[in-house]
């Protein structure tokens, strides 16, 4: 005790300086202070040794299963801290449903509609920065949900502490989470979007699948693709032992809404697959960043590149190592200006550097890539050579057997309304789900079919022959057809009856449409005929101004410019028709290759690289097909 006091005296003892008084009180207070925290960070270091943390950032797989896991569980949802949201949590879409929805007693759980909107579902989510204490399998978990700030952007993380000697508590928490996430998420596709800004991947939204019988393809097509993809997904091993690079390319082609991306939805949700999509004419896209984004698509996914031929018309620039493929006739006469767009938007996308993004040492293995075009004749013959391109399907306007399929969906028999093949179309409702817009999914709600005339089959099948026998063969498009029948969604009979109607008006609309499009093409090529003359009148005018006076031998050696601004012309005249006769070449060289894989073959022997990998491929067989019964594919 004494020695306390002798040791606190110079503190303690009264003195008449105010200074030493206020010095003694800082020194005190300090050493307090600094004992308290080491006390403290020595008790959480001893508490923390107890403790093994596990950390799951957003950009992982895992973070949504947990929180998909979390979810569920009671606890989370009771938390005292909490904020209220109408988004949804993570990838899978789901919010918290069993404690943490905010529902109306009476409100049916899944089908929440007023007035043919979607009610707006309202969660509640534990606030950020809060632990909450959840008991599993005789543990008790600390979770923390936070974020955290980088430079592209902010993410969530989540950090689970649990006492334990090993992490094995850790390892069941996730896979339990993992098989319950796959469980719920098993009827949705994930699209995933190329972010060119950080050369990322960023998750888009989950689509409710949408089943293959909803999909209207000449007899064989579907089929075809889908046991092909199926064969490719299970061949690694194969592949792996004769050194040929695990990727398969599909090229849809052909008219649009004719079905090239609803088959692909369509073929993700069959094989249990994400779709990973990426524009190549986007801004800002460039060799770099297509690279980084091949280099981070996982190994099991759909890789779709949409409007392959837009690349060609907008953002991919030719270069030298290009073999030459044409730009489109209608694009050249505005190259020019197009060309200063993609140095505006930063879209320097060369060929080569597109290809090697495809196949190049980066490229990820097992994808299965498709792309789609409006207009194959302006792709590359490189970018569509087999080995890139194994599988062509042409998606034409509808026939009649499409038409009669397109109508036996919208209208099913009395005898199957319950059944799968039911259409949301028929339920009279808009909204966020994008299947339901799609007009042809197939979700498992309740169905909204007062005001469909319930037919019989024999009905129904009468009904269907009628309207395929009215539509023209490959004339409308399927999306046409699915337009015309969604307004009709509710009269079977007078659908079938007023379709001859229609199509007359379709073909007048077209017309018209065609027309105006004429008019609008002829009245542009006037204007820019007459700019370039005045351009040319001005610069002769100029030329012939600033040599006036000069000498005999001057004004001569003048007239030069003059005439070499006319060559010019002319040259770029003649260059603008030859860069239109490849386009021609090549159009043939295509036409060819879909006519049979012997050509392919031809092609391939001039090309070493592609004759390794096309001549070794004998069970990689290259499918020409067009959307025909599968008799007439090669
Ligand atoms: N063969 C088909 N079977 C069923 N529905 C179809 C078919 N073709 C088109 N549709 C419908 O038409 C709409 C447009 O189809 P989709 O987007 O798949 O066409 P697309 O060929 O990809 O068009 P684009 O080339 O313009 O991208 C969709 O709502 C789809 O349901």
């Amino acid at each position: 005790m004494n020695t306390i006091k002798n040791l606190l005296s110079p503190l303690t003892a009264t003195n008449n300086n105010p200074l030493q008084d206020t010095l003694k009180l800082v020194v005190i207070g300090g050493t307090m202070e600094t004992a308290r925290r080491a006390s403290v960070s020595a008790w959480n270091g001893f508490i923390d040794s107890f403790f093994l943390t596990a950390h799951f950032s957003q950009e992982d797989y895992p973070y949504d299963w947990l929180m998909h896991w979390l979810s569920k569980q009671p606890a989370w949802g009771r938390s005292r801290e909490f904020d209220i949201t109408t988004r949804s949590v993570s990838r899978h879409g789901l919010t918290q449903s069993t404690s943490g929805d905010l529902e109306d007693e009476d409100e049916d759980e899944h089908e929440v509609i007023l007035g043919g909107h979607k009610k707006r579902k309202v969660a509640l989510m534990p606030s950020l920065d809060t632990t909450h204490t959840i008991y599993y399998r005789g543990h008790w978990l600390r979770i923390t949900r936070s974020k955290r700030f980088q430079e592209y952007g902010s993410y969530g993380e989540l950090k689970i502490s649990v006492v334990a000697r090993n992490n094995d508590i850790i390892k069941k928490l996730v896979l339990e989470a993992k098989r319950e996430y796959e469980k719920d998420a098993e009827h949705r596709v994930h699209i995933f979007m190329a972010d060119t800004t950080y050369g990322c991947w960023r998750w888009n939204g989950a689509r409710q699948k949408r089943p293959m019988s909803s999909i209207v393809l000449e007899p064989g097509v579907k089929d075809m693709i889908l046991a092909d993809c199926k064969d490719f997904l299970c061949s690694e091993d194969w592949y792996a032992e004769r050194g040929i690079p695990f990727r398969r390319g599909y090229l849809l082609y052909g008219v649009p809404g004719s079905g090239k991306t609803s088959l692909i939805h369509s073929l993700a949700g069959e094989l249990g697959l994400d779709i990973y999509v990426v524009s190549l004419s986007s801004k800002g896209m460039s060799d770099n960043t297509l690279s980084s984004l091949m280099g981070n698509v996982p190994s099991r996914c759909i890789l779709l590149l949409e409007d392959l031929d837009a690349a060609f018309t907008r953002g991919v620039s030719r270069d030298e190592n290009s073999t030459g493929a044409p730009t489109s006739s209608s694009s050249s006469s505005t190259s020019t200006a197009k060309n200063k767009d993609e140095s505006n938007d930063g879209s320097t996308l060369s060929l080569s550097g597109l290809l090697n993004s495809l196949d190049g040492v980066a490229a990820a293995e097992g994808r299965l890539l498709f792309a789609t075009t409006n207009h194959i004749e302006r792709l590359d013959p490189a970018l569509s050579r087999p080995g890139r391109m194994d599988v062509w399907v042409n998606f034409k306007h509808a026939t009649k057997w499409q038409a009669e399929g397109i109508f036996k969906c919208f209208f099913p028999a009395k005898s199957s309304t319950n059944s799968s093949s039911a259409i949301s179309a028929v339920s009279g409702k808009a909204g966020d789900d994008p299947a339901s817009q799609e007009g042809l999914a197939v979700p498992k709600r309740k169905q909204n079919t007062r005001a469909i005339p319930l037919l019989t089959e024999e009905e129904i099948s009468d009904l269907a022959k009628r309207f395929a026998d009215a539509i023209p063969e490959d004339e409308l498009s399927v999306a046409a057809l699915q337009g015309y029948l969604l307004r009709n969604k509710t009269r079977p009979r007078e659908c079938v009856d007023e379709v001859g109607a229609w199509v007359i008006q379709e073909r007048e609309t077209k017309a018209q449409l065609k027309k105006e499009k004429e008019e609008r093409e002829a009245k542009e090529k006037k204007e820019a005929e007459a700019e370039a003359q005045k351009n040319s009148n001005a610069l002769k005018t100029k030329e012939e101004t600033s040599t006036a006076g000069k000498s005999k031998d001057g004004n001569a050696k003048a007239e030069q410019p003059s005439a070499s601004t006319e060559s010019c012309n002319a040259t770029g005249e003649k260059t603008t028709q030859e860069s239109s006769d490849p386009e021609a070449e090549i159009n043939n060289n295509i036409e060819a290759d879909i006519e049979g894989s012997v050509t392919s073959e031809e092609d391939a022997e001039q090309a070493p690289k592609d004759s390794e990998e096309a001549s070794t491929s004998t069970k990689e067989k290259w499918v020409a097909v067009k959307a025909q019964p599968p008799d007439q594919s090669v």
